[in-house]
């Protein structure tokens, strides 16, 4: 809804770290409830906004506003990092634990969010007993547990093969329609951005200021055969142009 507050708003941000040039200035409005795919060149700076927008960091000028209170916001990275020694339900409520919720209510949300992702019937087996594609799940769950409004994913698909990454496209879609968090997910990849995003932010390969937008189909669940049909694949040619300008000047 237009008057609603958005879900993340960057003003004039600028990141500068030493020994290279300032990234930005990024603005960037993400509004409440979509699915937004960053992607940019390696080095653009697509972590760092993350970093920022889970407010991990402090850019160096300008303003990051968040609706989500801290304690609302799920992060999910490439690697699953979780505690090795612990049940899957333990690791997944490990951020209730740590807030202080009671033991019953967070057994009771780490069981909804392991149901959630389809692993209800791992929550006593440890992570080395669990496959890749189950540790990430693990991973979201983790962070689904605090029943996030903002949902940040660095690259989850990065370390998956091509079914289990389809897979876990397919539990972010269903957790979407359930909870509507608004997400925002780093990947490389123009067809996995295309199939899990209402919309891409590109960024520019030198400056990493945002290049572009690219609004992608918005029907979710995606229904049968989006993949293969005309319309992912129009998404795909268009936010691979719009990258591929984004790199035009190169760094
Ligand atoms: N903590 C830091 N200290 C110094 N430089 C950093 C730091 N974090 C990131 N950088 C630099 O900032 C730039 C952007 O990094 P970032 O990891 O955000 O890019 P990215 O687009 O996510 O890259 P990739 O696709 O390779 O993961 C890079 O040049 C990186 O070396």
């Amino acid at each position: 809804m237009a008057d609603e507050a958005p879900a993340v708003a960057l003003r004039r941000v600028l990141i500068r770290y030493p020994g290279r040039a300032p990234i930005g200035p990024v603005d960037l409005t993400i509004p409440d409830g979509e699915i937004v795919a960053l992607v940019g060149a390696s080095g653009s700076g697509k972590s760092t906004l993350l970093r920022l927008i889970a407010g991990l960091e402090a850019p160096s000028e300008g303003e990051v506003a968040r609706a989500a209170p801290r304690d609302r916001v799920g992060l999910v990275f490439q690697a699953p990092t979780l505690m090795p020694w612990a049940s899957a339900r333990t690791n997944a409520r490990l951020p209730l634990d740590l807030m202080g919720v009671p033991r019953a209510e967070a057994d009771r949300r780490a069981a909804a969010a392991l149901a959630s992702v389809g692993l209800e019937d791992r929550a006593d087996a440890t992570p080395a007993r669990l496959s890749g594609g189950m540790a990430m799940r693990v991973s979201l769950a983790r962070a689904l547990a605090a029943e996030p409004r903002l949902l940040l994913l660095d690259e989850p698909f990065a370390a998956l093969d091509t079914v289990t990454r389809r897979a876990l496209a397919e539990d972010l879609h269903r957790i979407w329609v359930e909870r509507r968090p608004t997400m925002v997910f780093v990947t490389h990849d123009v067809e996995d951005a295309a199939h899990l995003a209402t919309r891409a932010v590109v960024l520019d390969a030198t400056t990493g200021a945002v290049a572009e937008t690219v609004e992608l189909p918005s029907a979710l669940p995606r229904p049968d055969g989006f993949r293969n049909g005309d319309e992912a694949r129009a998404a795909v040619e268009r936010l691979s142009a719009a990258l591929g300008r984004a790199m035009g000047s190169g760094r």
